[in-house]
């Protein structure tokens, strides 16, 4: 499998002949750890999306697609909106808003347990200047009681109206069917846009470079800030099918580099172990996984760094 894309080629239409197929974009917007990451999994049926149980562990736009009947729903998978403080983190508002704006339907995500918090209340407000049709889900309804859900649906739906309301579990996938469904009957008719078997539209050595970061979050906790970061520098493939991956994961400070790398290396070995064995059934091949630790003092002011995320740089 080559490192174009996770899966075909986006420029052919693939949709079967003579058969009246719908295509188009549902765009997930919601509160940090809502849950957008695990409902695109959910939805997709396959891993296209970190999750982790910090917030804002998604950085770029990561696309799932999905087949239903004559359908291809094709989800975007936007950073967590927040109050952005650093530049950062405005990028990612900015690309979250971005990408609401392009969809055919949005869908606001709320974690059903917290209910409507000051960062959900923000987001409702903005949600108002969106035009095309809105979609609320109530999400993480395993860890709710059923009559304060439908209070919460009733009280968002009076402040705002939303074409459908969806109860949801993300992790059981628990209503997860039936409402993909009701997204793919919404989609405007039209050819679709990817191959049949395509999952995600994200390339794969980003994929792979997102895998690692999950890893080093999941393995260090609290330990290493958002700052860091991994980018796969090298992808060859080898004679025997197999493909040799150099990723380098960057730190801000000599210190985080120490933690990263652990006793004798021991944790940077388990994090390659670990990230390999994903990366290896994602690219469906044998992996040789080599990963180097370096500091790169504030990164987070580089141009060139956004670009490689499929970020702006935000102005000021
Ligand atoms: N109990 C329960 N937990 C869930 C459900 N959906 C997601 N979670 C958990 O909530 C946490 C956050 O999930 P993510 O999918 O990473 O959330 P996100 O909205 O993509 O987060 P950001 O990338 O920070 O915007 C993880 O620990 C998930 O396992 C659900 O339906 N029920």
């Amino acid at each position: 499998m080559s490192d174009e894309n996770a899966g075909g080629n986006a420029a052919e239409n693939a949709s079967p002949a003579g058969e009246a197929t719908r295509c188009g974009f549902v765009a997930l917007i919601g509160a940090p750890n809502a849950g957008k990451s695990t409902l695109v999994n959910a939805l997709v049926g396959t891993k296209v999306s970190i999750v982790s149980r910090k917030v804002q562990t998604t950085r770029a736009l990561v696309r799932g697609i999905a087949l239903e009947g004559e359908s291809q729903v094709i989800f975007v998978d936007t950073p967590g909106i927040f109050r952005p403080k650093r530049r950062l983190d405005r990028a990612m508002v900015t690309s979250a808003w971005g990408g609401a704006g392009d969809a055919d339907v949005v869908c606001l995500l709320i974690d059903a347990r917290k209910g409507l918090d000051d960062e959900s209340e923000a987001i409702l407000g903005k949600l108002a200047d969106i035009r095309q049709p809105k979609v609320l889900i109530l999400n993480k309804v395993d860890l709710v009681q059923k009559e304060k859900l439908l209070h919460l649906a009733a009280d968002i739906n009076a402040r705002q109206p939303f074409a459908e309301t969806f109860m949801v579990s993300a992790l059981s996938g628990s209503g997860v069917a039936g409402m993909r469904a009701k997204l793919a009957a919404m989609m405007p008719p039209g050819p679709w846009l990817y191959p049949e078997d395509q999952v995600s539209d994200a390339p794969l050595r980003m994929l792979a470079a997102e895998i690692t970061r999950e890893k080093l979050f999941e393995r260090l906790h609290d330990e290493l800030p958002y700052s860091s970061t991994v980018e796969t520098e090298q992808w060859q493939e080898m004679k025997d099918g197999s493909v040799r991956i150099e990723q380098t994961i960057y730190v801000e400070r000599e210190s985080q580099r120490k933690i990263v790398l652990g006793r004798g290396g021991q944790t940077i070995k388990t994090i390659g172990s670990l990230a390999r064995s994903e990366i290896a059934e994602v690219a469906e091949t044998k992996v040789h996984l080599f990963l180097f630790v370096k500091v790169r003092e504030n990164w987070s002011d580089d141009p060139a760094r956004y670009r490689e995320m499929g970020l702006e740089f935000p102005k000021g």
